[in-house]
């Protein structure tokens, strides 16, 4: 079998070392695939428009042969595994042991598994579906690749969505016959190790955005209950108390009064978990200890949790540029005028309201922009351009400037609000009210741990240092002290 795997299984020369093009081999190089289903049609378009040869196997050729394009051979599977060296298995796992019967002429080829099992399917079997391919063809290598790109990506070529191919296999030489079909074809081949990774590999697909579900949920919960208290303190209590409609309310000024507050506390929400674990080390006095595993969690969706923020934020600023438009301004505008003239009043401008406006709207675009920044170095691009000083610069110590910001941004349109009685609806506070907690806490933290008592143990703990039991790492001049306080 050694001697099968010796000999070169793809030209080499199809491409040159910098990936391009090179001079096209007078024989392109034949790859095998069996099953004509979509897999199958789409891979063999690829196939053939990236230069190879390809030879389909199927069950009842004359059926399917339409389906390829013109310059893919398709025959008896029999037929079709008899000179390529890798071939495509593109069919379902409950499937691969009518191959059995093909052992003979398989042997010593290499086999690529691109199957996807389903969620049932992946829980209900042990081995992974590649294994199971080698465990029916121990003759033969196989690799398992592909099963993370769509039948769609593979038709319409790898220009949008995912280039990367992670694949696995035990056979290091026919991994990278394998790596440089992907690569001809136009896709990025991601080295997950053995054959024992495919479990792994075959899991990719069946996540859903796995990092998001918590805080997804978690926003919708907090618009939920803000859009809930706004509906009752802006439409419903001015309905049962004066019988006023005030429903036109629900579809833009409810939703701008919920939106900012689900940002605002979403951001609170990714500054929170920072200062608990930093308060969490100081009176454990040591960071070798692991944090409970709520906290480990929450500080993980952080990420998810600021970008959801921004979402809403942005919203925020949208519906916010839109309430002029409406109708409900110009009558407001046109009724309030009526007002002035009947009561003979000429010039209305109360400074206070002025500058109230002028400086709450000046810190909410602020804030606004300085989110933007945390969300475009959230993107890979951008981050991997910055190092790590640069990320933990814009992400913690912005991030915190536009948590200030958003505050100054609230308490300044919340004013006196909050005291006066007239803003109790059905004894109910004014919203913003209820979002300043966390917040507010976040920053008092964030100052107390900036206190030189607080601020210089952290920064020890950080570095190794631990209340009792040896020190790990130590700066010269804390030397002293450790010593009189790490006593064994
Ligand atoms: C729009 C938006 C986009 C975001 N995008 C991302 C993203 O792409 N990736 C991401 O990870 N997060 C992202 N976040 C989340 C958030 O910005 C980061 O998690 C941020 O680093 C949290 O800062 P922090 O100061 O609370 O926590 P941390 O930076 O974890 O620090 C917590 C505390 O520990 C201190 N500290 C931390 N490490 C050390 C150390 N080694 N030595 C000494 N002191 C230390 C800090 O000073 C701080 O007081 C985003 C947030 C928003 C709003
Ligand atoms: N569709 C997609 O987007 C993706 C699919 N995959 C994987 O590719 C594989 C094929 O998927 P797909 O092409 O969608 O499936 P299809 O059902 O469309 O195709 C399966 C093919 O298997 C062949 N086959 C061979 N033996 C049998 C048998 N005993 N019974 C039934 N069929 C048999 C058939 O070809 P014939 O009749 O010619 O022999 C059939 O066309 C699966 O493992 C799937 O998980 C992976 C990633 C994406
Ligand atoms: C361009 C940026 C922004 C503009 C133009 C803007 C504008 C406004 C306006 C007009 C209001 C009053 C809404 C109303 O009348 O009900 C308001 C309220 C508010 N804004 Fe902003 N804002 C911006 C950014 C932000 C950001 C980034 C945050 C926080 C993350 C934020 C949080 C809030 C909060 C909490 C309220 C109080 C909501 C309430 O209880 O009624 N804003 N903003
Ligand atoms: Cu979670
Ligand atoms: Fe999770």
């Amino acid at each position: 079998m050694s001697g099968e795997m010796d000999k070169p299984l793809i030209s080499r020369h199809l491409l040159d070392s910098d990936g391009s093009l090179a001079e096209v081999p007078s024989e392109a190089p034949k790859v095998g695939i069996l099953g004509s289903g979509d897999f199958a049609r789409s891979l063999a378009a690829r196939l053939v428009s990236s230069g190879f040869s390809v030879v389909v196997g199927s069950r009842n050729p004359k059926r399917t042969a339409g389906l390829f394009p013109s310059a893919a051979q398709v025959t008896f599977q029999a037929d079709a595994v008899e000179s390529p060296d890798v071939i495509f298995v593109a069919m379902f796992r409950e499937h691969y042991s009518s191959l059995c019967g093909l052992s003979d002429q398989l042997a010593g080829k290499i086999l690529v598994d691109v199957s996807n099992p389903t969620e049932q399917e992946h829980l209900r079997h042990h081995e992974s579906n590649a294994e199971y391919l080698a465990s029916l063809f121990p003759t033969c290598t196989v690799v398992k690749a592909f099963n993370v790109i769509s039948a769609w990506t593979l038709q319409s070529g790898p220009r949008d969505g995912n280039r990367q191919v992670p694949m696995c296999s035990d056979q290091p030489e026919a991994k990278r016959a394998v790596s440089e079909v992907v690569r001809a074809m136009g896709f990025m081949p991601v080295d997950m190790g053995s054959l024992a990774s495919a479990r792994e590999v075959e899991a990719m697909p069946l996540r859903l955005l796995p990092g998001w579900k918590v805080p997804a949920l978690l926003a919708l919960g907090l618009f939920t209950f803000f859009y809930v208290y706004n509906f009752i303190r802006d439409v419903l209590q001015p309905y049962v108390r004066d019988g006023k409609s005030k429903f036109y309310k629900l579809p833009v000024s409810v939703v701008n009064t919920t939106l900012p507050c689900v940002a605002y506390v979403l951001l609170s929400l990714v500054y929170l978990p920072g200062v608990l674990a930093a308060a969490l080390q100081l009176r454990r006095g040591t960071k070798y200890r692991r944090f409970p595993d709520w906290l480990d969690h929450w500080l993980q969706h952080r990420k998810q949790l600021g970008l959801l923020s921004f979402l809403c934020a942005a919203l925020h600023a949208l519906y916010s540029f839109c309430l002029p438009l409406g109708r409900v301004n110009r009558y407001e505008v046109v009724n309030l005028a009526i007002k002035q003239v009947l009561a003979n009043k000429s010039h209305l401008w109360i400074e206070e309201e002025v500058w109230r406006m002028e400086i709450y709207l000046s810190l909410g675009v602020l804030a606004l922009g300085t989110l933007s920044l945390l969300a475009v170095t959230s993107l890979p691009s951008i981050a991997n351009s910055l190092n790590w000083r640069e990320f933990s610069f814009v992400q913690s110590t912005l991030g915190f400037v536009a948590l200030v910001l958003s505050t100054l941004h609230t308490l300044t349109y919340g004013w006196t609000r909050a005291f006066e009685d007239s803003h109790y609806k059905f004894y109910l506070p004014p919203t913003f009210t209820l979002t300043l907690l966390v917040p507010c806490v976040v920053i008092l933290a964030k100052a107390l741990f900036l206190l030189p008592c607080f601020s210089r143990r952290l920064s020890r703990i950080r570095r190794g240092w631990e209340k009792d039991g040896a020190a790990k790492f130590m700066l010269p001049m804390d030397h002293a002290l450790a010593q009189k306080t790490s006593h064994v």
